[in-house]
């Protein structure tokens, strides 16, 4: 069997809670299925800068360079608001991003049937949904340099961060764009603000000509990432792929996951290219969702974007089709069935805990 080789960082808040039932699946899966997963654990965020004052260690950086996948829960939290910024919990998920070169991140938002009604917004506008945003991870405002406070001696001091890419960037953005569509309903729809950025200029160039050269059978739009914004709150179901930078994707995947019901919904995947010798791709596996440090240690956080993100794992980085749809159909089938946690919880239907919720999804999966 080709090797099967996961590390866990679950991270802070809810992150070890979510973590937890992925982690009761696979033991499972292995048991039941021969699967022959091999997992090693590691720290990330605020308890790895507990640990040993970094937001990851380079051994733990290590480890994630040499797994198969990554399984990535989620952290940050109050208790490191006043940590020094280089070391702050979010710059371990940003390193992991930037060293492993994942720069395609895919974060599908799906409104299970079940679901349509937990939505803030109308069940018709949410039915059916099944939108994929591609967001470019390792550029843009994220990384881009100077990145720096600067004190202008008068009183005054600048806080300054850069917006840059490179046609190479966009190229291979895009690309995976239309790949994917290909595989769904052919249509692409690339956001940016070429009104008021270059890199919006230049984003839109790069993007057209990558689909003329090599994608046009593929249908293009563009859109202004504001009103994209507007138009996914507006009627969602217009969109098949939305492709955009790094920030843009940020702020619309977050806007995307309440279509579907909850944060707790959203799963991520970010993928780096393929090797050229292997064809194997580094990867690291996501909630959307961060450490809700509101709800963390109560119990109640919904464990289904992390588990829906290990189906993205299985589907991506170990080709388990079968078992990707089946987890998906698991959390389906236990939604149908009446199962909510808190955040999604509605009138009539049964409330559960994180714990319940995964123990439902896992049965439903061996049934
Ligand atoms: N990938 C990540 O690790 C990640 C992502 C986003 C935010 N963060 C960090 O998390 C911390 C909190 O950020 P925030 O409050 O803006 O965002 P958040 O996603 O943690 O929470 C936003 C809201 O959604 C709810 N929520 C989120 N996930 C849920 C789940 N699985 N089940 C039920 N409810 C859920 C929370 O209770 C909260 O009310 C910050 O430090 C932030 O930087 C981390
Ligand atoms: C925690 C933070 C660095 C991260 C981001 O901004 O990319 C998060 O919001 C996300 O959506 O994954
Ligand atoms: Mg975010």
């Amino acid at each position: 069997m080709a090797s099967r080789k996961l590390l866990l960082l679950a991270g802070d808040g809810i992150g070890p809670e979510a973590m937890a039932e992925v982690r009761k699946l696979i033991v499972a899966m292995n048991e039941k299925l021969g699967t022959g997963f091999e997992t090693e654990e590691g720290l990330v965020g605020g308890c790895a800068y507990d640990a040993h004052g970094k937001a990851i260690s380079d051994a733990d950086m290590a480890k994630a360079m040499a797994a198969d996948a990554v399984l990535f829960g989620a952290v940050g939290g109050p208790k490191w608001d006043a940590v020094p910024y280089e070391v702050r919990p979010e710059a371990g998920l940003l390193r992991l991003r930037k060293d492993m070169e994942l720069f395609a991140n895919l974060r599908p938002a799906i409104c299970y049937p079940a679901l349509a009604a937990s939505s803030s917004l109308k069940p018709e506008v949410v039915e059916g949904l099944d939108i994929l945003i591609v967001r470019e991870l390792t550029g843009g405002v994220y990384f881009g340099e100077p990145k720096e406070i600067i004190d202008l001696g008068n009183g005054q001091k600048r806080g300054i961060d850069t917006q840059v890419y490179d046609t190479f960037e966009i190229e291979r953005i895009s690309g995976v764009a239309f790949e994917l569509a290909r595989t769904r309903q052919n249509r692409v729809t690339s956001m940016e603000k070429r009104n008021v950025m270059k890199s919006g200029v230049l984003w839109n160039e790069v993007v057209t000509a990558t689909h003329k050269a090599k994608y046009s059978d593929v249908k293009l739009d563009h859109m202004l990432a504001d009103a994209g914004g507007m138009q996914l709150v507006r009627w969602p179901k217009q969109f098949d792929v939305i492709v955009t930078d790094n920030l843009f994707g940020d702020m619309l995947s977050d806007v995307a996951a309440m279509l579907t019901g909850s944060l707790g919904m959203l799963p991520s995947a970010s993928l780096g290219a393929p090797d050229a010798k292997t064809g194997k791709r580094k990867a690291l596996y996501e909630p959307v969702h961060g450490s809700a440090p509101d709800i963390a240690g109560k119990g109640i956080a919904n464990p289904i974007a992390m588990i829906a993100s290990f189906a993205m794992c299985l589907r991506y980085s170990f080709n388990m089709v079968t078992e990707a749809d089946r987890l998906e159909a698991a959390i389906a089938s236990v939604l149908d069935e009446g199962l909510r946690t808190k955040d999604i919880m509605s009138e009539g239907k049964t409330e559960v805990g994180t714990t319940a919720m995964g123990d439902a999804i896992v049965a439903k999966f061996f049934a």
